[in-house]
């Protein structure tokens, strides 16, 4: 009998901090990944003792440390998607970009984390101009909640026209594609509303607002779902129509672990679709 011809195997590669509490971050990304069937890789560029309660310690990794996990990933094992999460610093941030030109890698994601829910600076200050001179000209997408797109375009968002204009900015400075996220809107109470714009148009995803605290890692997650969206060779607005099922889903089905801010649950999506 011949053998059935071997499945393609889609990689995705997250290059982000790792999250001990594995809500976010790393563990939170592969998990998404492996959930959307897709091989996943990782660059871990610090590693945080965190939990539900917050983040007690952030160990960044040093730049040779990363630039040697980047090395590895493009010399053997090409990502048909990548995405980044935490970035800590500038040199990382430089590293990860440098790669993504020397490789060729397409699908770039970037989630421009910048603080932890609990507060803590998860990238500093002045790496900001870094990342958008940098690693925003070679994204397909660029994943800001509302104030990471005020701390990128140097606007004050309050409206919906204000958040169209924020995602004409950044286009303007280099990213191929914006989806503003609406978690942090407090105008829209019912619902949550995120927004893509593609450079030509807008379309908006309209979810109910849930009502928990577990949603440590919601960003994360999104983008890496849309990561793995990408990497199945899905086009953009429909990576993302996947990506909203999988973070809801998480969301309204939580684990409903930990004293704190508890994580999603990354299990949802598959036990409650049809495959
Ligand atoms: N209470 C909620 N109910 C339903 N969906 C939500 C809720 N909060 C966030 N989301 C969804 O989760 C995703 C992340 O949104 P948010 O704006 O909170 O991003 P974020 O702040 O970057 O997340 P994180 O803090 O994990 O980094 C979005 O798709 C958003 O619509
Ligand atoms: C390693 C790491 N990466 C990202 C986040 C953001 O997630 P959240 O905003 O839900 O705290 C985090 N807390 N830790």
């Amino acid at each position: 009998m011949t053998p059935a011809p071997a499945p393609t195997i889609r990689k995705a590669l997250t290059i982000a901090g790792s999250d001990s509490g594995g809500g976010a971050g790393i563990q939170a990304d592969l998990k998404t990944f492996q959930e959307l069937g897709v091989y996943g890789m990782s660059v871990v560029t610090a590693v945080t003792a965190q939990n539900t309660l917050g983040v007690h310690a952030v160990y960044p990794m040093n730049e040779q440390a990363v630039q040697a996990q980047l090395q590895a990933i493009g010399d053997d094992l090409p990502p048909d998607a990548v995405k980044t999460g935490m970035l800590v610093d500038a040199s990382i941030i430089e590293a990860a970009a440098e790669c993504v030109v020397r490789y060729g890698w397409r699908n770039l994601v970037i989630d421009p984390v910048m603080i932890a829910k609990g507060g803590s600076a998860l990238l500093r200050q002045e790496a900001v101009s870094t990342l958008t001179n940098k690693l925003l000209p070679l994204s397909a997408l660029v994943t800001p909640n509302i104030p990471e797109a005020e701390e990128l375009t140097g606007m004050s968002i309050v409206t919906l026209s204000d958040r169209e204009e924020a995602a004409r900015r950044l286009c303007q400075m280099g990213a191929r594609g914006v989806l503003l996220k609406g978690g942090h809107d407090p105008s829209t109470q019912d619902l949550v509303i995120d927004m893509l714009y593609d450079g030509r148009s807008f379309r908006f995803w309209e979810n109910k607002r849930l009502d928990t605290r577990h949603t440590h890692g919601t960003g994360c997650t999104l983008s890496a779902a849309i990561t793995a969206g990408l990497a199945r060779g899905l086009e953009l607005p429909d990576a993302v129509d996947l990506a909203e099922a999988f973070i809801h889903a998480a969301i309204a089905h939580s684990l409903g672990i930990g004293a704190g801010q508890g994580p999603t649950n990354h299990f949802a999506y598959r036990s409650t679709t049809k495959q």
